[in-house]
């Protein structure tokens, strides 16, 4: 099962893999032609009925594939007003190729004839709203036609993802006999009454397994949003570690947050506000944070959207016991990171948390780990579940699970071992964890801080250090 949101992004990665989007349309028309041999036989009349998207681009594709039938092509609209370059590229096809196809601007014009198979190509996951016309007529026409009616992906009328009309009650929608849906099942077309059928359109498995670029969709900014709503994150930590609370700071404040604050031990709080102007620090009194601070600390998170706890914070008795108090006393989201790890299994915590360790942090939170991969992720998923936190787990490829789904994470370079990358990742992960859930902010965050590693390896070689990545990330998100 699969829903359009995610059925994007997956179409994205595939093309980030080297199978671009028309190359998975060549595959659905391919299939969309299948389905009508299955339904009628050569020589029987096929009417296909297209719109101006990419699920009119299907059905041009299916036309070239159903020489063998008396088919003809009805686009809805202008051919100027089709509105992909794959989809006009397949129409000009149709063209060159002398295959019938006709125009149809005025839905008095559109006459169906008497066909056997009317393909249904009109509006897949692109509709919104109730059908427009001509859709609306051509929807008409298909159900009071006695035609077998084969949809593309969808029938026109219906959302995807709830099998509800995407109008009204009332307006029509294309009551489709059969469904050829592509790649993997739709949660809305169970609750239809039509015979569905899944097609393999050669998306690689990997462009679900692994996060790509896809998984970057639909993350940007909304244009109208004011100050504060693009996430408040408060990184907490510092003590025998002085740059780990500025580098995740630093980093939250580039994968997009609008106010990073740092809750820290004084003698670190200078060093932090001298490495970024652009955060507010709060120093608490002393050198170390322990159960004295956590009742401040507390009242400090409540103001923000997300709490970044670990960076270094040190593993000194105070410090762990000051980790388990806040996660004890805290129910709102946060990312843990480093000495603030070994917290968690001990910590009674109703917050929603994103763990980053690496190997061997994983073990000491009583993980298990593994060198075959599939194993090392179903490991890292059963964990999940068991801490009931999602995971993500360092490594040469990053394992990402919250119990149910797994991710992996490709990108990055040897030289990213250097000291300080694990706190611009856990930054990162808590700027996307303000406007995402944790599974896609914890998947997208060891993307997006593996690309700034990879172009700060291209740039510094084996010199890269951690503070050359906070200012790559936004590079590294960008989503086109
Ligand atoms: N991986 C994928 O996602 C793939 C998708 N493919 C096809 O692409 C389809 C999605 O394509 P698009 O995103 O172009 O969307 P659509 O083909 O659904 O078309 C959307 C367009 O239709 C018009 N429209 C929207 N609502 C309307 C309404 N209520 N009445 C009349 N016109 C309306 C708008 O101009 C909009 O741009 C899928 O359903 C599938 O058939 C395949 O080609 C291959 C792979
Ligand atoms: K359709």
């Amino acid at each position: 099962m699969i829903s359009t949101e995610r059925m994007a992004a997956v179409d994205a990665n595939a093309a980030a893999l080297g199978v671009p989007r028309k190359q998975l349309m060549e595959s659905s028309g391919n299939a969309v032609a299948r389905e009508v041999r299955a339904v009628a036989d050569p020589g029987a009349e096929v009417a296909l009925l297209c719109g101006r998207g990419n699920n009119g681009g299907d059905a041009f594709v299916a036309a070239r594939f159903l020489a063998a039938y008396d088919a003809t092509v009805h686009l809805l609209g202008r051919p100027e007003s089709i509105r992909t370059d794959i989809a006009r590229e397949n129409w000009a096809a149709l063209g060159a190729a002398e295959i019938p196809a006709e125009t149809v601007t005025d839905s008095a014009d559109l006459s169906l004839g008497d066909p056997d198979v009317v393909v249904d190509a009109m509006l897949g996951t692109g509709a919104t709203g109730a059908l427009r016309e001509p859709e609306r007529t051509a929807a008409r026409l298909a159900n009071g036609s006695d035609a077998t009616v084969v949809a593309v992906d969808v029938p026109s009328g219906i959302d995807a993802d709830t099998g509800e009309p995407t109008g009204a009650e009332s307006d029509p929608f294309v009551d489709a006999d059969r469904v050829v849906t592509f790649h993997d099942e739709k949660p809305g077309l169970g609750a239809l009454d039509a015979a569905v059928t899944v097609a393999d359109i050669g998306i690689p498995a990997a462009a679900e397994r692994f996060v790509g670029p896809g998984d970057l969709l639909a993350l940007g900014r909304d244009p109208d949003s004011h100050k504060g709503e693009n996430g408040e994150v408060l990184v907490v930590g510092g003590g025998p570690y002085t740059g780990a609370p500025s580098l995740a700071a630093r980093a939250a404040l580039r994968a997009g947050a609008d106010l990073v604050r740092v809750a820290c031990p004084e003698t670190v709080a200078r060093e932090v506000q001298g490495y970024s102007a652009d955060l507010i620090v709060r120093g608490l009194p002393g050198d170390r944070l322990g159960p004295a601070h956590v009742d401040r600390v507390r009242e400090l998170a409540a103001a923000n959207d997300v709490v970044v706890l670990g960076p270094g914070l040190g593993d000194d008795d105070g410090a762990r016991a000051f980790a388990r108090e806040l996660l004890a006393a805290y129910d709102g989201r946060a990312v843990v990171d480093a000495d603030a790890l070994r917290a968690v299994p001990e910590a009674d915590t109703d917050a929603e948390l994103v763990c980053t360790p690496h190997q061997g942090e994983l073990v000491g939170m009583g993980g298990e780990t593994a060198s075959d991969p599939d194993e090392r992720a179903a490991l890292v998923r059963s964990f999940a579940a068991d801490l009931g936190h999602t995971l993500l787990v360092k490594g040469a490829v990053d394992v990402v699970s919250d119990g149910d789904a797994v991710r992996l994470n490709r990108t990055g370079n040897p030289g990213m071992t250097v000291g300080g990358t694990g706190d611009v990742l856990a930054g990162a992960v808590g700027a996307l964890a303000a406007v995402t859930d944790p599974f896609r902010a914890a998947a997208v965050g060891a993307h997006v801080n593996g690309l700034a590693g990879d172009a700060a390896a291209e740039a510094f070689g084996n010199g890269l250090a951690a503070t050359d990545l906070p200012d790559r990330l936004p590079e590294a998100m960008r989503d086109e």
